[in-house]
């Protein structure tokens, strides 16, 4: 029967008639494809890292042992996806790596976990090379940096405080320990290996007193945005001149360990919260420039960046 059918096509038709038989007999190539649906209730944390950023950090000269611009330009790719995705309720970013955190009742992509994750990775990564040039004008990008990503699922409001405090910890550990050590290198004259040796066994005391005694340096007057990292949050603001209100992300650099934050910032852990959640604190010195109404100048306004 589909011989005689298949005489009776004319050549235009043939491509049709091939197709719909492919579909029959290769079909079964589907199957094997994974269902990987995450579980339902759970928050849904999608963390990126770059790869082999210590070698990408080299071959760029970025400073150290903190390149602000490129932690800016982290944070600018970060702002992307997060303004992308409206279920994303926090994010948190330190040295080359961004937590993502989806709200527990989201139903993004039917919460398949590849799309959820690979959609984010990649608008990450493009975002990563887009903005490039705003960060580093005279710096040409010398190769496609990449990113890994992982998904991992957190049934609990505890739990999920629990794994940004281990990050922004983890933040403090290796910072504390990378400005002691290259402060040793570049203003102590010691080779690598011997800043390593210095290090070595010491606690966060020790590394303290290192940086104050040896070189007069408070470790507690260092840039916040090295110590803590960047939590980006979505927050509706009042323009201070207009008055007119915005929805903006708004980059924080403050201590995420305590209570005192999630009191403050209630929103995140509460499904039933709008997306973007009235914000009257101060205004870091990155929305005032988004707003235009920066002024380099102007004293007042760099305190309350
Ligand atoms: N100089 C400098 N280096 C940075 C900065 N931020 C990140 N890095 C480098 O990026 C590395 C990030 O660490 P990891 O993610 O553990 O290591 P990695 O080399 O990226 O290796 P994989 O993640 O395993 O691929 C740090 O060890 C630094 O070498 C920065 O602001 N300045
Ligand atoms: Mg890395
Ligand atoms: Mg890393």
């Amino acid at each position: 029967m589909l011989k005689v059918f298949s005489t009776l096509l004319t050549h235009i038709e043939r491509p049709l008639y091939t197709s719909i038989m492919a579909k029959s007999k290769f079909e079964y190539v589907k199957s094997f494809e994974i269902e990987d649906k995450v579980l339902p209730n759970c928050w849904i944390v999608v963390r990126i890292d770059g790869q082999h950023f210590h070698k990408f950090s080299d071959k760029h000269k970025f400073e150290k042992p903190n390149d602000i611009r490129a932690l800016k330009l982290m944070n600018k790719a970060a702002i992307r996806v997060m303004s992308e995705f409206k279920d994303i309720s926090i994010s948190y970013g330190q040295s080359d790596e961004y937590s993502f955190v989806l709200r527990k009742d989201t139903q993004l992509y039917n919460r398949r976990g590849s799309k959820i994750m690979t959609y984010i990775n990649s608008l990450f990564t493009s975002s990563y090379v887009y903005y490039w040039k705003e960060y580093f004008e005279d710096k040409k990008l010398l190769y496609p940096p990449s990113f890994d990503s992982r998904i991992v699922l957190y049934p609990t409001d505890e739990n999920i405080r629990d794994y940004l405090s281990w990050r922004q910890a983890d933040c403090h550990i290796n910072n504390l320990y990378n400005t002691t050590f290259w402060t040793l290198i570049q203003k102590g004259g010691l080779t690598n290996v011997e800043a390593e040796q210095r290090l070595c066994g010491t606690f966060s005391s020790d590394k303290n007193e290192i940086l104050f005694t040896d070189f007069g340096i408070n470790y507690n007057n260092e840039d916040e945005i090295y110590k803590k990292g960047t939590i980006l949050l979505k927050k509706r603001i009042t323009h201070p001149r207009s008055g007119k209100k915005r929805q903006v992300i708004l980059p924080l650099h403050e201590d995420l360990i305590g209570n005192k934050f999630w009191a403050l910032n209630s929103e995140i852990l509460d499904i039933k919260s709008p997306e973007f959640y009235e914000w009257n604190g101060d205004l870091p010195k990155e929305i005032l420039i988004q707003l235009h109404i920066y002024d380099e100048n102007d004293e007042k306004m760099e305190s309350n960046g």
